[in-house]
């Protein structure tokens, strides 16, 4: 369960889209920011295995290909596979890596994620919000102990956004979560640390030390940071055009 990237250096099409990037996250759930174009991205690819990189990925000490078996991947853009039910969609992928323990945690996953009463619905039949909360039972399905997931939250209404918090925060307890999101305005307990990239390392630690307007200032402009009781608000606003 615990995830060590050391010095990873990834080029696409000959230019450097990250440079040199080294954090480690054992049970810790990373939320992952930066600019369009930063890595972000890139870096799950390189964590998956499936993009070449220069420097070391490691779970649990297993550093080779196989990694790949201990992560969950959430893409940014779902597929719906137009034949698929709830049901199949996450159980069918879990079958084939897993066998014949796929059924329990297909259905584990599924409760889970409070989609199990949903099961038989055809996938085309959930909202953008429950299809992103199935994409991650069928993570969880696949064994998942390390989960990516690339902006779950975006276009998740208010209501569906809790939800989903609600699950991570359950997920935390026994998996490394890395989520990438543009909004860092946040529950105050939900993300241990937060990693701000720009095709290098920009920060990495504990809210407290990276949501502040001097760290956040150098990757975004105009940026106001407040601690409220309800969590961080993280505004960009241009105030002195007013
Ligand atoms: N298939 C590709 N081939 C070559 N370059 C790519 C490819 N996909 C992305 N890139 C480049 O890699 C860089 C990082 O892209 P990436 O998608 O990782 O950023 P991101 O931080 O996830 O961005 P966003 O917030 O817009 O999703 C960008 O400069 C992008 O143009």
């Amino acid at each position: 369960m615990s995830l060590r990237v050391e010095h990873v250096t990834v080029y696409r099409q000959g230019e450097v889209v990250l440079h040199d990037i080294s954090f480690t996250a054992s049970k810790e759930f990373v939320l992952i920011a930066g600019p369009n174009g930063a890595g972000k991205t890139t870096l799950f690819l390189a964590i998956l295995g499936v993009i070449n990189h220069e420097g070391r990925i490691c779970i649990n000490g297993e550093c080779g290909p196989e990694r790949a078996q201990r992560i969950g991947y959430v893409p940014q853009i779902l597929l719906r596979e137009s034949y698929a039910t709830v049901w199949e969609y996450v159980y069918l992928p879990a079958k084939f890596r897993k066998g014949r323990e796929a059924r329990r945690r297909a259905e584990e996953a599924l409760r889970t994620v409070e989609l199990f009463e949903l099961r038989d619905r055809p996938i085309t039949a959930l909202s953008g919000g429950q299809l992103h909360r199935a994409a991650i039972a069928r993570a969880l399905a696949v064994g998942g102990e390390v989960l990516l997931l690339d902006e779950p939250l975006a276009n998740v209404d208010p209501q569906g956004r809790v939800e989903l918090l609600r699950l991570l925060r359950d997920l935390k307890k026994d998996k490394t979560i890395l989520m990438t999101s543009h909004e860092l305005s946040l529950p105050s307990d939900l993300a241990d640390k937060i990693l701000i990239v720009n095709k290098k390392l920009v920060a990495y630690g504990p809210p407290d030390a990276v949501l502040r307007e001097e760290v956040l200032s150098r990757v975004y402009r105009y940026v106001k940071v407040a601690k409220t009781q309800y969590g961080y608000v993280c505004v960009t606003e241009d105030y002195g055009h007013h």
